[in-house]
């Protein structure tokens, strides 16, 4: 089985072209895949495939083998996959997703993609849609008081597609991060899990953040989540529509528009293709 691997700053997916044909039992072939030791390594398999409704169809497996709606840093990567692959030369380009078509468009230096900008559609603070259980009669979560054996924490619930808790904190290097991450990841408010954002403010356009994802533990950057930090900001008064998104792994710009939409632009990297043979 060829694959390409990627990565979008430093969140590395390993990448199926299943434009002629898919592989069966797919979380199987997440988990053995993403094994650092004894696969490819990466934070999952992301699946290109085609598409009735629009150019491709994007189809994103976590390492643990569960499927998400929606990965921002695998869309650009895809985005740059296709022109490079010469599977086309539209831009920008529609992409399929569980969470709906996103529009991709490649920011071009010459013929080679410097960049991409994802329109991710609008985000959703309702509960219902991120999904919250929904236990106090609010129709939101915004800086709710969470109890932790690791201490309080003001969770904000933020869909992309995916859910989100964005956790805001005076400095990250003081939290209890490879404990309160799991902890949150799994906590009960949370009806399919969730994906969990740590931030730290740094200016009214600079946020610095450290992401625990849902199906994955720590990833180096989480483009869905990048987006929920940002709208969590902005609601919340701490930053305006618009700042840069700092990860370990880079940094992405996120600006949430007047027409209610968050477009997220950052860098997509090829590192090397190869041929797997499946274990499972
Ligand atoms: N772990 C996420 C999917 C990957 C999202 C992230 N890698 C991104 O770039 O948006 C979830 O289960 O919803």
């Amino acid at each position: 089985m060829r694959f390409t691997k990627m990565h979008g700053i430093g969140n590395d997916y390993i990448y199926i072209d299943c434009m002629e044909s898919m592989p069966d039992r797919l979380p199987e072939l997440a988990r053995e895949m993403s094994d650092r030791h004894m696969g490819v390594g990466g934070d999952g398999i992301v699946l290109i495939c085609p598409s009735e409704i629009a150019d491709f169809r994007m189809r994103m497996f976590n390492s643990d083998g569960s499927e998400a709606r929606m990965c921002g840093n695998a869309s650009r990567c895809i985005a740059k996959y296709v022109h490079d692959h010469n599977l086309s030369h539209n831009n920008p380009i529609n992409l399929e997703t569980l969470s709906g078509i996103k529009v991709l468009s490649l920011n071009m230096a010459g013929d080679n993609v410097k960049s991409v900008t994802v329109d991710m559609g609008e985000p959703s603070l309702n509960k219902d849609d991120i999904p919250v259980v929904n236990d106090d009669g609010e129709r939101c979560m915004i800086e709710k008081s969470v109890v932790t054996p690791y201490g309080e924490y003001n969770v904000t619930a933020v869909s992309m597609g995916n859910p989100h808790g964005v956790i805001f904190v005076d400095n990250l290097e003081d939290i209890p991060f490879e404990n309160l991450g799991p902890y949150m990841e799994n906590h009960p408010i949370w009806r399919d899990r969730a994906n969990i954002e740590f931030a730290q403010v740094l200016s009214s356009g600079v946020i610095k953040m450290r992401v625990w994802e849902r199906g994955t533990g720590e990833t180096l950057a989480c483009g869905t989540g990048a987006c929920a930090t940002l709208v969590a900001s902005a609601i919340t008064g701490r930053t305006g529509r618009m700042a840069t998104l700092k990860l370990r792994g880079g940094d992405l710009d996120i600006e949430w528009m007047a027409d209610g939409h968050v477009m997220m632009t950052g860098a997509a990297t090829e590192v090397f293709q190869g041929v797997y043979r499946r274990q499972c």
